[in-house]
Protein backbone atom coordinates (compact mmCIF):
# COMPACT_ATOMS: atom_id res chain seq x y z
CA UNK A 1 0.00 0.00 0.00
CA UNK A 2 1.02 3.69 -0.66
CA UNK A 3 2.89 5.79 2.21
CA UNK A 4 -0.15 7.56 4.44
CA UNK A 5 0.32 11.23 3.71
CA UNK A 6 -1.10 13.60 6.20
CA UNK A 7 -1.10 17.80 5.73
CA UNK A 8 -0.26 19.30 8.78
CA UNK A 9 -0.92 23.44 9.23
CA UNK A 10 1.17 24.79 12.08
CA UNK A 11 -1.53 27.87 12.91
CA UNK A 12 -0.51 31.00 14.34
CA UNK A 13 2.99 31.64 14.07
CA UNK A 14 3.57 33.46 17.15
CA UNK A 15 2.11 30.82 18.75
CA UNK A 16 3.33 27.27 20.24
CA UNK A 17 2.07 25.60 16.98
CA UNK A 18 5.66 26.15 14.90
CA UNK A 19 7.91 24.33 17.66
CA UNK A 20 5.04 22.04 18.45
CA UNK A 21 5.18 20.67 14.62
CA UNK A 22 9.36 20.50 14.84
CA UNK A 23 8.76 18.24 17.77
CA UNK A 24 5.88 16.31 15.99
CA UNK A 25 8.95 15.94 13.11
CA UNK A 26 11.41 14.04 15.62
CA UNK A 27 8.80 11.95 16.39
CA UNK A 28 9.04 8.26 14.61
CA UNK A 29 6.17 7.57 11.98
CA UNK A 30 5.35 5.54 9.03
CA UNK A 31 3.13 8.59 7.52
CA UNK A 32 4.47 10.97 5.21
CA UNK A 33 3.66 14.55 6.86
CA UNK A 34 3.62 17.60 4.68
CA UNK A 35 3.43 21.06 6.27
CA UNK A 36 1.90 24.18 4.93
CA UNK A 37 2.90 26.87 6.72
CA UNK A 38 6.55 29.48 6.94
CA UNK A 39 9.76 27.84 6.13
CA UNK A 40 11.55 30.85 8.53
CA UNK A 41 8.72 30.20 11.24
CA UNK A 42 9.60 26.93 11.66
CA UNK A 43 13.02 27.49 11.61
CA UNK A 44 13.28 30.09 14.32
CA UNK A 45 10.91 28.01 16.53
CA UNK A 46 13.68 25.05 15.61
CA UNK A 47 16.45 27.23 17.38
CA UNK A 48 14.30 28.22 19.86
CA UNK A 49 13.64 24.68 21.34
CA UNK A 50 17.28 23.43 20.38
CA UNK A 51 16.04 21.13 17.75
CA UNK A 52 17.36 20.81 14.20
CA UNK A 53 14.53 20.67 11.64
CA UNK A 54 15.39 19.84 7.59
CA UNK A 55 13.01 21.40 5.96
CA UNK A 56 12.48 19.49 2.37
CA UNK A 57 10.81 19.66 -0.77
CA UNK A 58 6.90 18.19 -0.33
CA UNK A 59 6.79 15.88 -2.90
CA UNK A 60 9.91 13.99 -0.99
CA UNK A 61 7.09 12.63 1.30
CA UNK A 62 9.90 12.33 3.92
CA UNK A 63 9.26 9.55 6.70
CA UNK A 64 12.90 10.67 8.74
CA UNK A 65 12.87 12.14 11.79
CA UNK A 66 13.95 15.84 12.23
CA UNK A 67 12.40 16.31 8.67
CA UNK A 68 9.33 17.97 7.40
CA UNK A 69 8.53 18.81 3.89
CA UNK A 70 7.29 22.21 3.40
CA UNK A 71 4.36 23.87 1.02
CA UNK A 72 5.39 27.31 1.67
CA UNK A 73 2.60 29.52 2.81
CA UNK A 74 4.87 33.06 3.05
CA UNK A 75 3.85 35.22 6.35
CA UNK A 76 3.80 38.95 5.58
CA UNK A 77 5.39 40.02 8.43
CA UNK A 78 7.90 37.94 10.59
CA UNK A 79 6.28 37.73 14.09
CA UNK A 80 7.92 37.99 17.85
CA UNK A 81 6.99 34.68 20.28
CA UNK A 82 4.07 35.43 21.56
CA UNK A 83 2.66 38.33 19.66
CA UNK A 84 0.58 37.40 16.75
CA UNK A 85 0.49 39.67 13.60
CA UNK A 86 -2.49 40.41 12.10
CA UNK A 87 -0.98 40.99 8.94
CA UNK A 88 -0.02 37.12 8.72
CA UNK A 89 -3.75 36.43 8.87
CA UNK A 90 -4.06 35.75 5.20
CA UNK A 91 -1.06 33.61 5.10
CA UNK A 92 -2.50 31.33 8.25
CA UNK A 93 -5.96 30.95 6.30
CA UNK A 94 -4.02 30.29 2.82
CA UNK A 95 -2.22 27.15 4.89
CA UNK A 96 -5.85 26.06 6.23
CA UNK A 97 -7.13 26.17 3.03
CA UNK A 98 -4.62 24.94 0.63
CA UNK A 99 -4.07 22.16 3.04
CA UNK A 100 -7.88 21.06 3.27
CA UNK A 101 -7.99 21.54 -1.42
CA UNK A 102 -5.09 19.03 -0.89
CA UNK A 103 -7.26 16.66 1.22
CA UNK A 104 -10.48 17.29 -1.32
CA UNK A 105 -8.35 16.30 -3.87
CA UNK A 106 -6.86 13.19 -2.32
CA UNK A 107 -3.70 14.42 -2.04
CA UNK A 108 -3.20 13.68 1.60
CA UNK A 109 -5.61 10.59 3.54
CA UNK A 110 -5.94 13.16 6.37
CA UNK A 111 -5.37 16.98 8.67
CA UNK A 112 -3.92 17.60 11.52
CA UNK A 113 -3.93 21.30 12.65
CA UNK A 114 -2.11 23.87 15.15
CA UNK A 115 -3.85 26.43 16.92
CA UNK A 116 -5.00 29.61 15.67
CA UNK A 117 -5.34 32.84 17.00
CA UNK A 118 -9.03 33.77 15.91
CA UNK A 119 -9.15 37.31 17.21
CA UNK A 120 -5.67 37.67 14.85
CA UNK A 121 -6.88 36.82 11.90
CA UNK A 122 -10.22 38.78 12.25
CA UNK A 123 -8.24 41.73 13.24
CA UNK A 124 -6.18 40.97 10.04
CA UNK A 125 -9.72 41.89 8.22
CA UNK A 126 -10.29 37.84 7.92
CA UNK A 127 -13.93 36.83 9.23
CA UNK A 128 -12.90 33.72 11.16
CA UNK A 129 -14.89 31.66 13.83
CA UNK A 130 -13.37 28.22 13.90
CA UNK A 131 -11.44 26.42 11.61
CA UNK A 132 -14.20 23.72 11.96
CA UNK A 133 -16.71 26.41 10.23
CA UNK A 134 -13.59 26.97 8.16
CA UNK A 135 -13.49 23.50 6.67
CA UNK A 136 -17.09 23.02 6.74
CA UNK A 137 -17.46 25.99 4.41
CA UNK A 138 -14.38 24.58 2.26
CA UNK A 139 -16.16 20.87 1.38
CA UNK A 140 -19.72 22.05 1.29
CA UNK A 141 -20.92 19.90 3.84
CA UNK A 142 -22.46 20.10 7.75
CA UNK A 143 -20.00 18.83 10.41
CA UNK A 144 -19.81 18.34 14.28
CA UNK A 145 -17.42 19.36 16.34
CA UNK A 146 -16.00 16.54 18.85
CA UNK A 147 -13.34 16.87 21.34
CA UNK A 148 -12.15 13.40 22.56
CA UNK A 149 -10.00 11.74 25.07
CA UNK A 150 -9.38 8.54 26.45
CA UNK A 151 -12.07 9.30 29.26
CA UNK A 152 -14.83 10.79 27.21
CA UNK A 153 -15.90 12.36 23.81
CA UNK A 154 -17.88 15.68 23.29
CA UNK A 155 -19.46 16.74 20.41
CA UNK A 156 -21.36 20.25 20.24
CA UNK A 157 -24.52 20.83 18.53
CA UNK A 158 -23.88 24.86 18.41
CA UNK A 159 -19.76 26.15 18.25
CA UNK A 160 -18.24 28.98 18.21
CA UNK A 161 -21.63 31.15 18.90
CA UNK A 162 -21.88 34.00 21.08
CA UNK A 163 -23.66 32.76 24.36
CA UNK A 164 -26.89 35.08 23.85
CA UNK A 165 -27.57 33.27 19.92
CA UNK A 166 -26.98 30.03 21.81
CA UNK A 167 -30.54 28.79 22.55
CA UNK A 168 -32.02 30.13 18.39
CA UNK A 169 -29.11 27.81 17.56
CA UNK A 170 -30.68 24.65 19.15
CA UNK A 171 -33.38 23.40 16.74
CA UNK A 172 -34.71 20.07 16.45
CA UNK A 173 -33.07 20.63 12.86
CA UNK A 174 -29.24 21.37 14.35
CA UNK A 175 -29.98 18.86 17.16
CA UNK A 176 -31.40 16.07 14.46
CA UNK A 177 -28.18 17.05 12.15
CA UNK A 178 -25.46 16.52 15.07
CA UNK A 179 -26.37 13.26 16.23
CA UNK A 180 -26.95 11.66 13.18
CA UNK A 181 -22.98 13.09 12.24
CA UNK A 182 -21.82 12.18 15.51
CA UNK A 183 -23.82 8.74 15.47
CA UNK A 184 -22.28 7.88 11.98
CA UNK A 185 -18.99 8.96 13.18
CA UNK A 186 -18.74 6.31 15.82
CA UNK A 187 -20.02 3.65 13.67
CA UNK A 188 -17.79 4.53 10.97
CA UNK A 189 -14.10 6.10 12.46
CA UNK A 190 -14.21 4.57 16.20
CA UNK A 191 -16.20 0.90 15.49
CA UNK A 192 -18.55 1.32 17.13
CA UNK A 193 -21.44 -0.47 16.00
CA UNK A 194 -24.43 1.29 17.80
CA UNK A 195 -23.13 4.02 19.85
CA UNK A 196 -24.94 5.39 23.26
CA UNK A 197 -25.04 8.76 22.78
CA UNK A 198 -26.31 10.75 26.03
CA UNK A 199 -27.71 14.44 24.72
CA UNK A 200 -27.53 16.92 27.63
CA UNK A 201 -30.37 19.88 28.14
CA UNK A 202 -29.54 23.26 27.74
CA UNK A 203 -31.29 24.47 30.80
CA UNK A 204 -30.29 23.95 34.61
CA UNK A 205 -31.49 20.31 35.34
CA UNK A 206 -32.51 19.80 32.31
CA UNK A 207 -35.60 22.63 32.23
CA UNK A 208 -36.60 20.97 35.52
CA UNK A 209 -39.99 19.98 33.97
CA UNK A 210 -40.50 22.80 31.95
CA UNK A 211 -40.71 25.33 35.20
CA UNK A 212 -36.63 26.64 34.25
CA UNK A 213 -36.91 26.91 30.52
CA UNK A 214 -39.05 24.75 27.46
CA UNK A 215 -36.26 24.29 25.20
CA UNK A 216 -35.97 20.38 26.11
CA UNK A 217 -39.66 19.66 26.04
CA UNK A 218 -40.23 21.81 22.82
CA UNK A 219 -37.00 21.17 20.96
CA UNK A 220 -34.97 18.78 22.47
CA UNK A 221 -37.11 15.65 23.26
CA UNK A 222 -39.08 15.51 19.86
CA UNK A 223 -35.47 15.71 17.93
CA UNK A 224 -34.75 12.35 20.39
CA UNK A 225 -37.54 10.73 19.41
CA UNK A 226 -37.64 11.24 16.14
CA UNK A 227 -34.24 9.46 15.83
CA UNK A 228 -34.86 7.18 18.31
CA UNK A 229 -37.91 5.61 15.68
CA UNK A 230 -35.10 4.72 13.61
CA UNK A 231 -33.28 2.80 15.91
CA UNK A 232 -30.25 5.35 17.33
CA UNK A 233 -29.77 4.66 21.31
CA UNK A 234 -30.49 7.94 23.09
CA UNK A 235 -30.34 8.93 26.68
CA UNK A 236 -31.29 12.48 27.47
CA UNK A 237 -32.03 14.85 27.71
CA UNK A 238 -30.23 14.73 30.67
CA UNK A 239 -28.97 17.46 33.55
CA UNK A 240 -25.56 18.98 31.93
CA UNK A 241 -24.34 19.07 35.88
CA UNK A 242 -24.71 15.45 36.76
CA UNK A 243 -24.10 13.64 32.91
CA UNK A 244 -20.31 13.46 33.60
CA UNK A 245 -20.47 12.06 36.69
CA UNK A 246 -18.04 8.56 36.26
CA UNK A 247 -20.18 6.15 37.28
CA UNK A 248 -22.60 7.49 34.00
CA UNK A 249 -20.23 8.25 31.77
CA UNK A 250 -18.97 4.61 31.39
CA UNK A 251 -22.60 4.16 29.98
CA UNK A 252 -22.07 6.26 26.87
CA UNK A 253 -19.76 6.27 24.01
CA UNK A 254 -20.25 9.79 23.48
CA UNK A 255 -21.78 13.19 25.17
CA UNK A 256 -23.59 15.55 22.99
CA UNK A 257 -23.62 19.24 24.74
CA UNK A 258 -25.58 21.90 23.58
CA UNK A 259 -23.10 24.98 23.49
CA UNK A 260 -19.21 24.98 23.67
CA UNK A 261 -18.66 25.80 27.53
CA UNK A 262 -21.22 23.37 27.99
CA UNK A 263 -19.56 20.30 27.31
CA UNK A 264 -15.53 21.64 26.37
CA UNK A 265 -14.77 22.20 30.56
CA UNK A 266 -15.38 19.05 31.42
CA UNK A 267 -13.25 17.47 28.64
CA UNK A 268 -10.07 20.06 29.42
CA UNK A 269 -10.53 19.36 32.61
CA UNK A 270 -10.59 15.46 32.59
CA UNK A 271 -7.25 15.20 30.40
CA UNK A 272 -6.26 18.42 28.56
CA UNK A 273 -2.99 16.79 27.15
CA UNK A 274 -4.20 13.71 25.91
CA UNK A 275 -7.59 15.58 24.39
CA UNK A 276 -8.04 15.99 20.22
CA UNK A 277 -10.18 17.71 18.56
CA UNK A 278 -12.25 16.44 15.68
CA UNK A 279 -14.46 17.37 12.42
CA UNK A 280 -16.70 14.71 11.75
CA UNK A 281 -18.48 14.84 8.67
CA UNK A 282 -15.95 15.88 6.18
CA UNK A 283 -14.78 13.94 3.53
CA UNK A 284 -11.42 13.79 4.89
CA UNK A 285 -10.30 12.99 8.54
CA UNK A 286 -9.12 16.08 10.54
CA UNK A 287 -7.99 16.22 13.60
CA UNK A 288 -6.79 18.69 15.95
CA UNK A 289 -4.58 19.88 19.03
CA UNK A 290 -7.40 20.98 22.16
CA UNK A 291 -5.55 23.77 23.12
CA UNK A 292 -4.93 27.10 21.74
CA UNK A 293 -2.47 29.50 20.99
CA UNK A 294 -0.84 29.42 24.48
CA UNK A 295 1.23 32.42 23.36
CA UNK A 296 2.32 32.89 27.45
CA UNK A 297 4.23 30.10 26.22
CA UNK A 298 5.81 30.53 22.55
CA UNK A 299 9.37 29.71 21.77
CA UNK A 300 10.24 28.95 25.55
CA UNK A 301 10.35 25.10 24.71
CA UNK A 302 8.28 23.96 27.37
CA UNK A 303 4.73 23.70 25.80
CA UNK A 304 3.39 20.13 25.73
CA UNK A 305 3.22 18.24 23.00
CA UNK A 306 1.45 15.85 23.83
CA UNK A 307 -1.73 16.77 22.08
CA UNK A 308 -0.14 17.30 18.56
CA UNK A 309 1.24 13.64 18.94
CA UNK A 310 -2.48 12.58 19.88
CA UNK A 311 -3.86 14.20 16.95
CA UNK A 312 -1.03 13.20 14.53
CA UNK A 313 -1.70 9.75 15.83
CA UNK A 314 -5.41 9.81 16.11
CA UNK A 315 -5.58 11.37 12.19
CA UNK A 316 -3.32 8.37 10.97
CA UNK A 317 -5.21 5.73 12.51
CA UNK A 318 -8.42 7.30 10.42
CA UNK A 319 -7.01 7.47 7.32
CA UNK A 320 -5.40 4.02 7.50
CA UNK A 321 -9.21 2.60 8.34
CA UNK A 322 -10.36 5.07 5.85
CA UNK A 323 -8.41 3.49 3.31
CA UNK A 324 -9.23 -0.37 4.06
CA UNK A 325 -12.61 0.56 4.01
CA UNK A 326 -12.86 2.51 1.04
CA UNK A 327 -14.75 5.36 0.19
CA UNK A 328 -17.83 6.20 2.12
CA UNK A 329 -21.22 6.13 0.11
CA UNK A 330 -23.01 8.97 1.74
CA UNK A 331 -26.98 9.08 0.91
N1 LIG B 1 -7.23 24.23 18.15
C1 LIG B 1 -7.34 25.57 18.06
O1 LIG B 1 -7.19 26.16 17.00
C2 LIG B 1 -7.66 26.35 19.31
C3 LIG B 1 -8.12 25.73 20.48
C4 LIG B 1 -8.40 26.51 21.61
C5 LIG B 1 -8.19 27.89 21.55
N2 LIG B 1 -7.75 28.46 20.41
C6 LIG B 1 -7.43 29.88 20.32
O2 LIG B 1 -6.19 30.12 21.00
C7 LIG B 1 -6.18 31.44 21.51
C8 LIG B 1 -5.75 31.43 22.96
O3 LIG B 1 -6.76 30.74 23.70
P1 LIG B 1 -6.73 30.52 25.27
O4 LIG B 1 -5.73 31.41 25.90
O5 LIG B 1 -8.14 30.54 25.73
O6 LIG B 1 -6.30 28.99 25.44
P2 LIG B 1 -4.87 28.30 25.38
O7 LIG B 1 -5.15 26.84 25.26
O8 LIG B 1 -4.00 28.92 24.38
O9 LIG B 1 -4.24 28.59 26.83
C9 LIG B 1 -4.90 28.24 28.03
C10 LIG B 1 -3.85 27.83 29.09
O10 LIG B 1 -3.34 26.54 28.75
C11 LIG B 1 -1.92 26.59 28.62
N3 LIG B 1 -1.55 25.74 27.47
C12 LIG B 1 -2.12 25.73 26.25
N4 LIG B 1 -1.50 24.86 25.46
C13 LIG B 1 -0.53 24.29 26.19
C14 LIG B 1 0.47 23.31 25.90
N5 LIG B 1 0.58 22.73 24.69
N6 LIG B 1 1.32 22.96 26.90
C15 LIG B 1 1.22 23.53 28.12
N7 LIG B 1 0.30 24.46 28.45
C16 LIG B 1 -0.56 24.83 27.49
C17 LIG B 1 -1.58 28.06 28.32
O11 LIG B 1 -0.27 28.36 28.71
C18 LIG B 1 -2.65 28.77 29.14
O12 LIG B 1 -2.23 28.86 30.49
C19 LIG B 1 -7.58 32.01 21.26
O13 LIG B 1 -7.55 32.81 20.12
C20 LIG B 1 -8.44 30.78 21.03
O14 LIG B 1 -9.54 31.03 20.22
C21 LIG B 1 -7.47 27.72 19.28
N1 LIG C 1 -13.35 25.06 20.20
C1 LIG C 1 -12.01 24.56 20.13
C2 LIG C 1 -11.46 24.39 21.52
O1 LIG C 1 -11.89 25.09 22.42
O2 LIG C 1 -10.54 23.60 21.69
C3 LIG C 1 -11.11 25.51 19.42
O3 LIG C 1 -11.49 26.83 19.58
C4 LIG C 1 -10.69 25.17 18.06
O4 LIG C 1 -11.74 25.01 17.18
P1 LIG C 1 -11.47 24.98 15.61
O5 LIG C 1 -10.77 23.69 15.34
O6 LIG C 1 -12.81 25.04 15.05
O7 LIG C 1 -10.65 26.17 15.29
Amino acid sequence: MDLLRLALVPGEPAGVGPELCVRLAHEPRDHALVAFGDADTLRAAADAIGMPLRLVDPDQASTRAGELALTETANAIHPAFGTPEPANAGAVIDALQRAATGCMQGDFDGLITGPVHKAAINEGGIAYSGTTELLARHAGCDVVMMLANDIVRVALVTTHLPLREVPDAITEDTVTQCLCITAAALQRDFDIARPRIAVLGLNPHAGEAGHLGREEIDVIEPALERLRAHGFDLIGPLPADTAFLPAKLHGFDAVVAMYHDQGLPVLKYSGFEQAVNLTLGLPYPRVAVDHGTALDLAGRGVADPSSLFAAARTCARMARARRARGPAIHA
